[in-house]
């Protein structure tokens, strides 16, 4: 298991991260959601061990020294030589270049030449050649082949997002960052909601327990999906899970 325990992150008296407590375990599939800056980037330099916590520390279960190969990062902005090709890489690190193969990089290619995603995967296919046990992508972008690669991996994963429903089918667990500190850690399921649209007229005292808005003659009633209220009927609209988050996990 790959744990962050109260981990803070303060450069310059900026606290980028607060207090973080989280476990990757094999089979995890953990999403890591926040708007701009909420410090996602950081909290996976520091669970990489590229950067070191000011506080806390990021330990793998058992083992007295993180392990860095156990750990492969795909970070949002691959740095790589740009005048060199992933073959150069490969022999580089004394790997094989079948990982490469198997995610659709042409060893020959020069770097200079290569999308986004194909960088990304470059750091990917080294990284294999050390069996890691944990994955971290900052920011998958879509693409098919990590995509096809995330799904199959049996280690834990973490997979940053600004937007969870674009993630959605990859995950099973939702982190939440908001300005550096966790504010959700849980399954997906418990952030999915409905809304309920009455007219106001059947507006009751025992809705008012409910969370609700009020729009012109109708009230909007929010509830867990698999949630009733009993002898009100109206109107029902699934609520993107992005909604959701920020209505009730990014308000000041
Ligand atoms: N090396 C650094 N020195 C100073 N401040 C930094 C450094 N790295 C990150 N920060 C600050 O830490 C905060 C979190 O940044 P981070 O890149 O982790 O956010 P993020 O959630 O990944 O953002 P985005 O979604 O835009 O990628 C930001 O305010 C950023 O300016």
């Amino acid at each position: 298991m790959l744990k962050a325990i109260n981990v803070y992150k303060e450069i310059k008296d900026n606290l980028i991260l607060q207090d973080i407590n989280l476990n990757i375990e094999k089979g995890d599939k953990i999403g890591l959601v926040g708007l701009h800056n909420s410090g996602k980037t950081m909290l996976l330099d520091i669970l990489s061990g590229k950067t070191r916590p000011s506080k806390g520390k990021v330990i793998i279960e058992g083992e007295k020294t993180l392990n860095r190969k156990k750990i492969a990062y795909v970070p949002q902005v691959p740095l790589l030589n740009l005048s060199l090709t992933p073959r150069d890489l490969v022999k580089y690190i004394e790997g094989n270049e079948h990982f490469l193969e198997e995610l659709g990089i042409n060893p020959k290619s020069k770097i200079k030449n290569l999308s986004l995603n194909e960088k990304k995967r470059i750091f990917l296919a080294l990284s294999l050649n050390f069996s890691p046990e944990y994955l971290l992508i900052d920011e998958i972008n879509d693409d098919e082949y990590l995509k096809k690669f995330f799904l199959n991996f049996e280690g834990g994963i973490i997979v940053t997002s600004h937007s969870l429903r674009k993630i959605w089918d990859l995950i099973s667990k939702v982190i939440i960052l908001n300005k550096g500190k966790i504010v959700y850690s849980r399954n997906k399921e418990e952030l999915l909601y409905k809304i309920i649209k009455i007219d106001k007229k059947y507006f009751s005292s025992n809705l008012k327990n409910h969370d609700y808005d009020m729009e012109g003659d109708y009230i909007e009633i929010w509830l867990k999906r698999n949630e009733k209220i009993d002898q009100i009927k109206g109107e029902e609209t699934l609520v993107d899970p992005d909604d959701a988050i920020l209505r009730y996990y990014l308000r000041d």
